[in-house]
């Protein structure tokens, strides 16, 4: 069991008292701040698991080491004030930093959210020497890392809320599974979760996808339809790449948002949506409002917590654990046991991944095709840097493999040479989205 390590700075000397003299406090290895140098600077030196400030009129540059840093993906925070209107903080708080308690203090609740975090932070595996798959799982994400462990707790706590939640996180990170996950994890799980590419819908049907219509309300429209925001009555919606809808649209969607209603293309009546949304962006939502691609009043409704997902690169080991992960159930599907040489891990752990966990999970499901019994470094093709080698060796898939193998093989290598882009990558292919979301969806179930 490793010993969870709180950073503690607190300048009120009763509290200091309290926390130190608590049982819980005195578990943890305590590290106190000195007076030399700002706290944020201080836990950058030497970071540790949880950290407990007391907030005392802090300038911007007191955050700012913090904000800027990885920290705050990797730690968890319990802030402390007398309540009076910090901006900083609070934007350290949307940023999922923890938790913020305003006096009159209750001590009994913060000992309790100690003793919380104490139990969580001494399970934390050490990095697993994989075999097979040994990460940890929450709900459908897999990984054991710190940042993946501190995502976890975060959407353990939203899911159980009716807030809408907004998932940032770059191509291919997982913030579909998030979605999913969060609607797992809420008491809608039962009901269904409905996901919609926003990128995708033509801008003459957007108000007949979203909300539905009678039959007969538009030429074409020869049945009545449910939109999404029906199909998904008493669950979660969920809105991928909500910065590709053309903003003209979303005000649509801030309309419905707003007021809780929606009606039905050619019908008079309003109906009440009782619908958690998700939505997701792989852009940066503050840079797409300063482009003029996300509207700022929508943007705060779907973001009444938002969650970001660390990219493959901050996970560290979970990297060839989730190699191992994915061979792993490969090979139980198909009854084999093929292995990760030595060189090919090496490979896997250096590679910088800019597709994410889709990019590794694709990059194995090639090597699995082309490989025996032993995945080698030339099989997992990754040398971006020969190209030409690669769609030569790509060009070279070994006879009798089944035709699936094959489609698949291709639909996974043109969304990764499209960075994700489901819209180019079923253009280049010559399939819908919708038939390329329905392929994808049947990947996901097969492969887990
Ligand atoms: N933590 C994880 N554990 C297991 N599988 C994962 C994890 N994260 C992502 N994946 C897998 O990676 C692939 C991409 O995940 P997902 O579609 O959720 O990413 P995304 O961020 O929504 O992608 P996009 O930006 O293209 O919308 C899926 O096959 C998913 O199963």
């Amino acid at each position: 069991m490793t010993q969870p390590r709180l950073f503690l700075h607190v300048q009120d000397p009763e509290l200091s008292a309290q926390l130190m003299q608590s049982e819980i406090v005195r578990r943890f290895v305590v590290v106190r701040s000195s007076n030399t140098t700002p706290w944020s600077e201080q836990l950058l030196q030497q970071p540790c698991d949880l950290a407990f400030i007391q907030v005392d009129h802090e300038s911007e540059a007191d955050y700012q080491p913090l904000i800027s840093s990885h920290l705050l993906a990797e730690m968890d925070f319990i802030f402390v004030s007398d309540g009076s209107a910090e901006p900083m903080l609070d934007e350290l708080m949307r940023s999922g930093a923890g938790y913020h308690f305003r006096q009159p203090l209750d001590m009994s609740c913060i000992l309790e959210t100690l003793q919380d975090f104490y139990q969580q932070l001494s399970n934390i595996r050490q990095p697993a020497d994989t075999k097979a798959s040994m990460l940890d799982q929450f709900g459908l994400l897999v990984g054991s890392s710190r940042v993946m462990l501190k995502l976890y707790r975060t959407l353990r706590k939203v899911a159980v809320t009716d807030a809408n939640v907004l998932v940032i996180g770059e191509s291919g990170s997982g913030k579909e599974l998030v979605a999913n996950t969060l609607h797992l994890a809420s008491y809608r799980a039962e009901q269904r979760f409905v996901a919609i590419n926003c990128g995708a819908l033509s801008p003459e049907l957007v108000d007949s996808e979203l909300f539905g219509h009678r039959k007969g309300a538009f030429t074409g429209a020869l049945r009545d339809h449910q939109g999404v925001f029906t199909q998904a009555q008493g669950g979660t919606l969920f809105l991928d790449e909500i910065t590709e809808m053309p903003t003209e649209q979303q005000v649509k969607l801030l309309r419905v948002l707003e007021s809780g209603e929606f009606r039905p293309v050619g019908t008079d009546k309003t109906h009440q949506a009782d619908v958690r949304v998700i939505a997701a962006t792989n852009r940066d939502p503050q840079q797409a409002i300063a482009e003029g691609l996300l509207r700022e009043d929508l943007y705060f409704r779907l973001a009444q917590f938002p969650v970001h997902v660390p990219p493959l690169r901050d996970r560290g080991s979970d990297i060839s654990g989730l190699a191992q992960h994915f061979l792993a159930y490969r090979n139980a599907q198909e009854q084999q046991e093929k292995l990760l040489t030595e060189e090919a891990m090496q490979l896997i752990a250096s590679h910088n991944w800019p597709g994410n966990v889709r990019e590794l999970k694709h990059a194995i499901e090639r090597a699995y095709i082309l490989s025996d019994k032993q995945i080698l470094p030339e099989h997992l093709l990754l040398n971006t840097e020969d190209t030409e080698a690669d769609a030569q060796c790509l060009a070279e898939v070994p006879c009798g493999v089944p035709l699936d193998d094959l489609e698949k093989a291709a639909i996974l290598n043109t969304l990764e040479q499209n960075a994700g882009n489901k819209t180019d990558t079923a253009q280049q292919l010559g399939i819908s989205v919708k038939t390329l979301y329905n392929k994808l969806e049947k990947y996901q179930q097969t492969d887990q």
